[in-house]
């Protein structure tokens, strides 16, 4: 028998022969230890995380993509360990603050932190829940206060035990990529190109700092001054939105029609030039991606069934287990 607190309900291979754990299908037997994996220690957990994200979606919206884009940057960097939480200290510069990771907005971080508060007042779950789940748990349910679909999110998840600013040096994707790029990364944390393309339409939410687009309409390339494949209407509104000495700090939506709503409107927007980031048109641009992006436009049923089973297989990523990892007592620290 394994003991699932010491090993973690992510061991590959279990009691059941060499079923890996990545066939786990939910509402089979053999899952349930991973869906109820604190179900001795901390019953609730599910229930008291859902209502600290509720509460703080309806303090600020900007708690639904911050902690949707939180979870990818955790799982790309040393897998989904809560790594990207750390904060840095004196001897070590910390995940947090490589630049890939400065726009993250701090309401994932706080949400979590929020939690993991909630969790420990109650004493049989105190200590218990590590950080890496709570924020799997918070993603599922801002997903679902977005009107995304809801999954049943897996458990058992330990803490890293490292963070570093270097290590995420060309483990994220970069918004001038292309499909190419984009495929080499995600086949590294073992997502295929449909997984990719149904993850890309978390870009369907939330907001991005102008700096990250004035390539595509000020300077091109030599021949073009605004980027082709934007749709013209579109790139008028941008140049608007962010003019060339635009403050800093200013951020846009990245859907421009449904920036509140987890929905296939991204497949939509790419079809008519209106994907904000080349990494996002070149989904529709690349003729291998296209069909992908062709069905889902029109199937939005096809779309979250994708969405979930590539949430699924994020959260999987670089899963810690054992002595790999720990139930960190703060988030943002190394106990
Ligand atoms: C496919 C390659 C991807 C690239 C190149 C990319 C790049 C970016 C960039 C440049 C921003 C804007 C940051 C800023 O200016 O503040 C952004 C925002 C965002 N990204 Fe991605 N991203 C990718 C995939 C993903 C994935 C897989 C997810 C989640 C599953 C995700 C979730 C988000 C969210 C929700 C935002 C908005 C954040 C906010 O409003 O605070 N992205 N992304
Ligand atoms: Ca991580
Ligand atoms: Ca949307």
């Amino acid at each position: 028998m394994i003991n699932p607190r010491r090993n973690g309900a992510f061991r590959s291979g279990s009691r059941h022969g060499s079923l890996p754990y990545h066939l786990c299908v939910s509402g089979h037997n053999h899952c349930s230890a991973q869906h109820n994996f604190y179900g001795k220690s901390c019953p609730n957990v599910e229930a008291i995380v859902r209502k600290i994200v509720q509460q703080k979606v309806k303090e600020t919206f900007v708690t639904i993509p911050a902690t949707l884009r939180l979870f990818f940057h955790d799982c790309f960097v040393n897998g989904c360990d809560a790594s990207v939480m750390i904060q840095s200290t004196p001897n070590n510069k910390a995940e947090k603050d490589h630049p890939d990771n400065v726009s993250l907005a701090g309401d994932g971080f706080d949400v979590v932190i929020k939690a993991k508060k909630a969790l420990d007042a109650i004493p049989s779950c105190r200590n218990k829940v590590s950080c890496a789940d709570i924020l799997a748990l918070a993603t599922r349910d801002v997903v679902v206060a977005a009107e995304g679909p809801s999954y049943p999110v897996e458990l058992g998840r330990r803490d890293g035990l490292e963070s570093t600013a270097a290590s995420v040096h060309g483990n994220l994707p970069g918004p001038n990529d292309n499909v190419d790029k984009l495929n080499k990364l995600f086949a590294k944390n073992k997502l295929t190109q449909e997984d990719m393309i149904a993850l890309s339409a978390a870009h369907t939410l939330g907001f991005a700092h102008c700096s990250k687009v004035f390539n595509r309409i000020y300077n091109f390339n030599r021949t073009h001054i605004i980027d082709p494949t934007l749709n013209k209407g579109y790139a008028k509104d941008l140049r608007l939105a962010c003019p060339k000495n635009v403050d800093p700090r200013i951020a846009i939506n990245i859907d421009p029609i449904t920036p509140k709503k987890l929905d296939n409107i991204y497949f939509r927007n790419l079809q008519q030039g209106k994907g904000l980031f080349t990494s996002d048109q070149v989904l529709y641009t690349n003729r291998r991606s296209r069909p992908t992006v062709d069905s889902w436009a029109k199937n939005s049923a096809a779309f979250n069934a994708a969405f979930v089973k590539a949430m699924t297989k994020l959260g999987r990523v670089g899963v810690k287990t054992g002595h790999n990892g720990n139930i960190r007592r703060d988030c943002g620290a190394f106990n």
